[in-house]
C-alpha cells in the first residue's frame, strides 16, 4: 500500500501515554477529553483514518506554548498486523526544562544516541523496546528556539523518540515525567550578587518543584543542573512534598569527570583507570575533589602520585575551577561535557554500579553516615543497584584534611540554605554567605 493512502492523525496536546506494554489495539484517555489510539510502531506510515486512495498531505499544527505536541511527533502511528503481539515496554516520559539552551542542544541529542547505541551493543539500559518522549520546557523568550530543537528532533529520525511537545508551562510539561532534568536557569549577570542568583533561580526551581509534586510521577527522578544546583535542588524537593526527597539530585558529575581526568593526566594513565571518585559538597568552587578514597588502578591515589602539595593544593583547585579556565578559553561555559555528565549521572542510576566502586551525586544529607548537617543537598559517594535509586557509601576514609574542607562546603551551603528560607517554607530568609564564591564556570 502507497504511504499516500494513509492521512497522519494529529494529536491533541497533553496526549497521556501511560502503558506501551502491549501493542494491540489499546485507547488512552488524553486531559484533552479525547480518545486516541498510541502512537504505534509502524515503519514508514502513520495511521489509517480516511478512505484508502483519499490523498492527505499531512499539515503541522500550529503550536501554541502549553506542551504541545510538534510536528512529526504529533503523528498517530500504526502497527503492521506483524508487530501486533509484540511487547513494548511503558513509554518514559523525560523532561527537560531549558530545552533550548547549550547544554540541552547537545543532551537531547546525547540521550537518543546513547539509547540506540546501548541498545546495539548490549540491550542494556532503557532497551531496545522502551520508546521516549521528551517533554521541552523553555522560557517566554526561548519559545522560537525551543521550536527550532523539536524541529532538529524530527530531522534526526531517532527510531525510540516517540512523542516531542514543547511548551512553557512546567504544570503541562512535566505531566507523568519519570525523569526531570531541569537545566534552565538565568544566568549570573554583570554585578549580581551570589545572593541575587540564589533568589531568582530559586523561585523557578519553587515553581518547577510544584508543578512536579502535582503532575508528575510520584517516583520522578529529577536531576537539577540549573545553578546554583544543590540549592536549587533543595528548593525544588522542599516544594514537591508528595515525591521522595531520595529522588533529587543536584549533578555534581562534571565535577567528578574533570577530577578522573585530572588524575589521570598527573599519573600518565588512561582516565579509565581513575575509580572512586568522590566529590563532596557544593558545585561550587567549595566542592573537594576527594584523593583520599579515590583510587587509580585500583590502588589508593597517593601511592601512585606521591606528590601530596600537588593532590592538596594543584589539583584539587585545578578542579574547582576548571569551568572558569574553560570559559576563558572558549569563550562559552561547557555545554558538551555538562551534557555528557548528565548522561553518565542517569546511566549510573539505570544500571548496576560496578563492584566496589562508586559515583557522585548531589543528594539529601538526611540519615547520612559522615555528620555532615541534615537537611541540604551534598555530593556524596553513592552506589546504585540499576533501579534508579541509590545508596550512600559507608566505607570511606575521612582524615583532617578532608574533614575541613567538606566543612566548608557544608557551610557555604547551611549560608544558601538560610538565604532561600523565603522559598522553602521555613520563615524569612538571611543571608549570610561565606565569602562570594563562584560557580564553577563563572568568571
Ligand atoms: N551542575 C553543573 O555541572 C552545571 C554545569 C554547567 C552549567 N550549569 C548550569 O546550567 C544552567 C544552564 O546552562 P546553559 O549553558 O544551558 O545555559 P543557556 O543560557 O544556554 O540555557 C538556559 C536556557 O534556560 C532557559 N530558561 C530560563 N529560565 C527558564 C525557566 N524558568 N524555565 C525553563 N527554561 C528557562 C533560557 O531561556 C535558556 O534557553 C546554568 O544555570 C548553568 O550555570 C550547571
Amino acid at each position: 500500500m502507497a504511504v499516500t493512502d494513509f492521512t497522519p492523525t494529529y494529536k491533541q496536546p497533553h496526549f497521556l501515554p501511560s502503558q506501551l506494554s502491549s501493542l494491540s489495539t489499546r485507547l488512552y484517555t488524553t486531559r484533552s477529553r479525547a480518545l486516541r489510539p498510541f502512537p504505534r510502531r509502524n515503519n514508514a506510515r502513520v495511521c489509517c483514518s480516511v478512505a484508502p486512495n483519499q490523498v492527505q498531505v499531512p499539515v503541522a499544527p500550529s503550536v501554541g506554548k502549553k506542551g504541545e505536541c510538534y510536528g512529526v511527533f504529533c503523528l498517530t502511528y500504526d502497527l503492521k498486523a506483524a508487530e501486533e503481539t509484540k511487547s513494548w515496554k511503558s513509554l518514559i516520559n523525560i523532561a527537560v526544562s531549558g530545552a533550548a539552551g547549550m547544554i540541552s542542544n547537545h543532551l537531547l541529542f546525547k540521550i537518543q544516541q546513547w539509547l540506540s547505541s546501548s541498545q546495539l551493543a548490549s540491550g542494556e539500559v532503557f532497551g531496545p523496546d522502551q520508546p521516549i518522549a521528551l517533554k521541552l520546557l523553555g522560557s517566554e523568550r526561548s519559545f522560537q528556539a525551543l521550536e527550532g530543537v523539536a524541529m532538529e528532533l524530527e530531522d534526526s529520525l531517532y527510531p525510540l523518540l516517540r512523542e516531542v511537545s514543547i511548551g512553557i508551562d512546567p504544570y503541562d510539561l512535566f505531566q507523568d515525567a519519570e525523569w526531570a532534568l531541569l537545566i534552565g536557569a538565568k544566568p549570573r549577570g554583570p554585578g549580581m550578587e551570589r545572593a541575587g542568583l540564589l533568589d531568582i533561580n530559586g523561585q523557578i526551581f519553587a515553581e518547577q518543584g510544584k508543578a512536579l509534586n502535582a503532575v508528575a510521577s510520584r517516583n520522578v527522578k529529577v536531576i537539577v543542573v540549573g545553578n546554583p544546583c544543590n540549592t536549587n535542588a533543595l528548593i525544588c524537593m522542599k516544594n514537591a512534598p508528595n515525591i521522595p526527597a531520595k529522588n533529587f539530585h543536584a549533578l555534581t558529575r562534571l565535577d567528578e569527570n574533570r577530577a578522573k581526568c585530572q588524575l589521570a593526566l598527573k599519573a600518565g594513565v588512561f582516565y579509565d583507570k581513575v575509580s572512586n571518585m568522590t566529590i563532596w559538597g557544593n558545585h561550587s568552587t567549595t566542592q573537594v575533589p576527594d584523593f583520599l578514597n579515590a583510587r587509580i588502578m585500583g590502588l589508593p591515589v597517593k601511592d601512585v602520585i606521591k606528590d601530596s602539595k600537588w593532590l592538596e593544593k594543584d589539583f584539587t583547585e585545578d578542579v574547582q575551577k576548571r569551568g572558569g579556565v574553560l570559559i576563558k578559553k572558549w569563550g562559552r561555559s561547557s555545554g558538551a561535557s555538562t551534557a555528557v555528565s548528565i548522561v553518565d549521572a542517569i546511566r549510573s542510576l539505570v544500571t548496576p554500579t560496578r563492584e566496589g566502586d562508586w559515583f557522585s551525586t548531589g543528594v539529601y544529607t538526611n540519615g547520612n553516615p559522615y555528620g555532615i548537617a541534615e537537611d541540604i543537598v551534598f555530593s556524596m559517594p553513592c552506589r546504585s543497584k540499576g533501579d534508579g535509586d541509590y545508596e550512600l557509601v559507608k566505607d570511606v576514609l575521612i582524615d583532617d584534611f578532608l574533614h575541613e574542607r567538606i566543612k566548608k562546603s557544608e557551610a557555604e551551603l547551611l549560608a544558601e540554605k538560610r538565604c532561600v528560607a523565603h522559598l522553602t517554607g521555613e520563615g524569612n530568609a538571611y543571608c549570610d554567605l561565606p565569602g562570594d564564591t563562584m560557580l564553577p564556570g563563572e568568571q
